[in-house]
């Protein structure tokens, strides 16, 4: 594989707490691999609990103030940094393929150009943020959008800056401060995000971020000086965090895995439908949250969608991340590279037919090529958990309610989508779908303006869009009596 240069990515130290770097060498060491080579390419060490210390004493100290700047000042801030992360949108993009092996030709378009369209939307919406005006006769009362104080955020690998802006955009122009910790696979990006908070004109305490894994998120969540807690995650850990977070109370968003349906029927656009599958399951070589992995096809056309979309992936190209013209990577780390292959083996014990791909290839990195399999019914493992990898499964149906039935027959919830040039039944269909974010003859497009979050077992709360203000701020309401007070006695 031809290897293009690439820049140092060692960060100036592990956390980033008060608007400086910070080290603490009394921290668990993690090193910073690069999944297309297995190269260790930085290391930083885990929060001691004198580093989650400082991390909250420093949002409590710089939260109050902050509530209390006018909120278009706080607008500005965040669309300047969406500004600044723009400019620096190649760097940026270069260090996101570093930490998660994701080709830039992807980086470059859908992680820090969506971490500043999340800066860029809610600075733009911070000074619209108000309470309302109740008439109740000659008394009336109000409401007061208030922050909920210092969020944590808790972030998966798989969109690493994304995840962080997607989190800490709509917390800031609430007026709330936030500590985040990355995942302990991609712990790189989020720190360039708090530089450019900084240089925006953040106020220092208002964005901290401590490294580590499960022990330090742990100790986030459970700190009586958290309000929330917003995780991106598996199910399994978003069930360990939330019941956490329940114990003093904590808000929360979970926003978790899924084993999302895409439904196929006869009368779709086969380009379409192959493309759209195509996103929703080989995108960051597979490991995207809403993925469609249970790709169901309507009977008379199976067989013409599997041949085509067989054609389509010999056209995927594998190989070098930074190079531009790969459109294909490594999975982000030798365990995931793992599961994965256990998965793979289990489809073919069960009986899934492979049709393509899921093969190792003989290069240091962690390199899977993409799977189609055929035949796949809805008991087999594959097609019943999130494999978060690069395996599309086909299952066959009949009719839209056989569909509809197999498609909710799920513990998940995150996502749906439909494919058909029948207007009707793609609105009737979307209609009884049970998941959170769908889509028409499309799949996996994310834009902030829009909600984003699951049901069922997905998670709970919003990400994006005015629906997200509603998780990161709480109403007091205020009754006004105007008249002389009534008493009993
Ligand atoms: N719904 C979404 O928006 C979304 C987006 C991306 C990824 N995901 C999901 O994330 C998963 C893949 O990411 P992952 O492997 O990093 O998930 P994970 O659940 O293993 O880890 C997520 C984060 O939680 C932390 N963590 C682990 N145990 C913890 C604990 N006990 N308390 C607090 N924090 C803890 C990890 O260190 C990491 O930062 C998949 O299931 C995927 O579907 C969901
Ligand atoms: O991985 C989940 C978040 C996401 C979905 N599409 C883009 N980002």
């Amino acid at each position: 594989m031809r290897q293009t240069n690439r820049p140092d990515a060692r960060p100036r130290a592990s956390h980033f707490i008060d608007g400086v770097y910070v080290e603490d060498d009394a921290g668990e060491t993690i090193d910073v691999i690069y999944p297309a080579t297995g190269e260790v390419i930085a290391t930083v060490h885990a929060a001691t609990q004198a580093v989650i210390d400082r991390a909250f004493e420093s949002a409590r100290a710089a939260q109050a103030a902050w509530a209390a700047t006018p909120p278009r000042e706080r607008g500005r801030v965040l669309t300047r940094a969406a500004q600044i992360l723009r400019e620096r949108n190649r760097e940026m993009s270069i260090l996101e393929t570093m930490d998660t092996g994701k080709p830039l030709q992807e980086t470059l378009v859908a992680d820090a150009t969506s971490g500043a369209d999340a800066l860029e939307y809610f600075g733009g919406i911070a000074a619209g943020l108000t309470g309302e005006h109740i008439p109740l006769g000659e008394d009336w009362a109000y409401t007061i959008r208030e922050p909920l104080g210092v969020c944590v955020g808790i972030g998966a690998w798989n969109y690493p800056t994304q995840i962080a802006c997607w989190k800490a955009a709509p917390a800031l122009a609430c007026g709330n401060a936030m500590v985040f910790k990355p995942s302990e696979t991609t712990p790189l990006c989020t720190l360039k995000v708090a530089e450019i908070l900084i240089e925006a004109g953040l106020p220092a305490g208002l964005f901290n971020v401590v490294q580590g894994a499960g022990a330090v998120g742990g100790a986030l969540t459970t700190d009586p000086r958290a309000d929330k807690v917003s995780l991106t995650g598996s199910v399994p850990t978003g069930r360990k965090v939330y019941s956490a977070a329940a114990e003093s109370m904590k808000h929360v968003t979970m926003e978790l895995g899924g084993k999302s349906p895409m439904l196929v029927f006869d009368d779709a656009d086969l380009e379409d439908a192959v493309g759209g599958a195509i996103l929703g399951n080989f995108y960051s070589s597979g490991q995207i949250c809403t993925n469609g992995t249970r790709v169901f096809v309507q009977k008379g056309l199976r067989a013409r969608f599997v041949e085509r979309m067989a054609e389509r992936m010999r056209d995927a190209v594998i190989g070098d991340p930074l190079d531009e013209a790969t459109n294909f990577g490594p999975l982000v780390s030798a365990r995931q590279m793992e599961i994965v292959e256990r998965y793979l083996k289990i489809a073919e014990d069960e009986g899934a037919r492979r049709v393509v791909g899921g093969e190792r290839l003989d290069r240091p990195g962690y390199w899977l090529t993409p799977a189609l399999f055929d035949g796949v019914t809805d008991d087999m493992t594959m097609a019943r958990e999130e494999i978060f990898g690069p395996v599309l499964s086909v299952l066959e149906f009949d009719d839209e309610d056989e569909g509809i039935a197999r498609a909710n027959a799920t513990e998940f919830g995150l996502s749906a989508g439909v494919f058909t040039r029948d207007i009707g039944r793609a609105h009737r269909v979307i209609g009884r779908l049970r998941a959170g974010t769908c889509f028409i003859n499309s799949y996996n497009d994310a834009p902030v303006e829009m909600p984003f979050g699951g049901v069922k077992m997905s998670g709970i709360g919003r990400e994006n869009a005015k629906a997200a203000i509603e998780h990161y701020s709480q109403v007091k309401s205020v009754y006004v009596r105007m008249g002389r007070v009534e008493a009993p006695f």
